[in-house]
């Protein structure tokens, strides 16, 4: 049996897309996913998602990390599947859809390949030493780190992530550099246990926690650099809430084709 995916990136963070309202196979196991998402043995991504109808939305979003496990909400993965959705005429210029942290309202640029994904409101900050821990629709640590480009990302990420507090439910680790007029953010994921090419919710909570940090309040705008390239957050704090976040940026179709089942 052929199920036609679509491969999509955004910021080098790369995504397997199945349309699952057509496709003839309706569960894909764990396993399988994982050898999708392999880069030598599969199609090769950091997730794969099923795009599927809704009765109250325009559609769902359903993720899936590298490794086969349902994921929290992926930030760039939001903004492809947005892609997605227009290039299947499902919506137009603005999507309210739903995803495993609730619903998100998009908007797409007129070029069509920019896309801003409202991301939920946050409230609560936490400490661990000198990182700051919140959740964005994922759970993320956070913690600058001077010399970004010549940091071992992956062997630090990788002990932080699997430290007595986050072994269990494990955590993305976000390493933030300022650079002035923009943020550089590196981020190992859970799920795909390295460093990947950029993360949404990362560099929203990375932009989030510096303001924090800062003591801003006000309408914000961070432009962020990551290895895949760049994005921009816009939020409002005002001193309790964190709203209208919108995480902003390019997505992708890349190539598509068949898998055969
Ligand atoms: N790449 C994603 C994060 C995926 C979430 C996953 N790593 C998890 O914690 O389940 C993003 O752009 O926000």
């Amino acid at each position: 049996m052929d199920v036609h995916f679509y491969k999509y990136q955004g910021a080098g963070n790369d995504f397997i897309l199945i349309d699952h309202r057509i496709s003839p196979i309706k569960d894909i196991d764990y396993e399988s996913i994982k050898q999708l998402c392999d880069r030598r043995f599969g199609i090769g991504a950091d997730g794969l998602m099923f795009l599927t109808a809704h009765p109250e939305y325009d559609f769902e979003m359903l993720y899936f990390n590298a490794d086969g496990r349902p994921g929290s909400m992926c930030g760039n993965g939001g903004r492809c599947i947005v892609a997605f959705a227009k290039h299947l005429g499902i919506i137009d210029k603005e999507t309210d859809f739903l995803a495993v942290d609730g619903p998100h309202y998009a908007r797409i640029s007129e070029k069509g390949n920019w896309i801003e994904l409202q991301m939920i409101d946050l409230d609560t900050i936490n400490r661990d030493g000198k990182a700051y821990v919140l959740n964005t629709g994922s759970p993320h640590y956070v913690i600058q780190q001077q010399d970004l480009i010549n940091f071992d990302v992956y062997h630090n990420g990788k002990t932080i992530r699997n430290n007595d507090t986050y072994k269990e439910n494990g955590i993305n680790v976000n390493f933030v550099e300022d650079q002035g007029d923009h943020l550089f953010v590196r981020t190992f994921e859970r799920g795909v246990e390295d460093e990947t090419y950029a993360c949404g919710t990362g560099v929203t909570a990375a932009a989030i926690s510096i303001a924090k940090h800062k003591n801003q309040t006000g309408h914000i705008q961070t432009p962020v650099k990551v290895l895949g390239g760049d994005l921009k957050i816009t939020f409002d704090y005002d001193g309790k809430q964190f709203t209208n976040v919108f995480l902003c940026g390019p997505a992708e179709r890349v190539f598509e084709g068949e898998i055969t089942f």
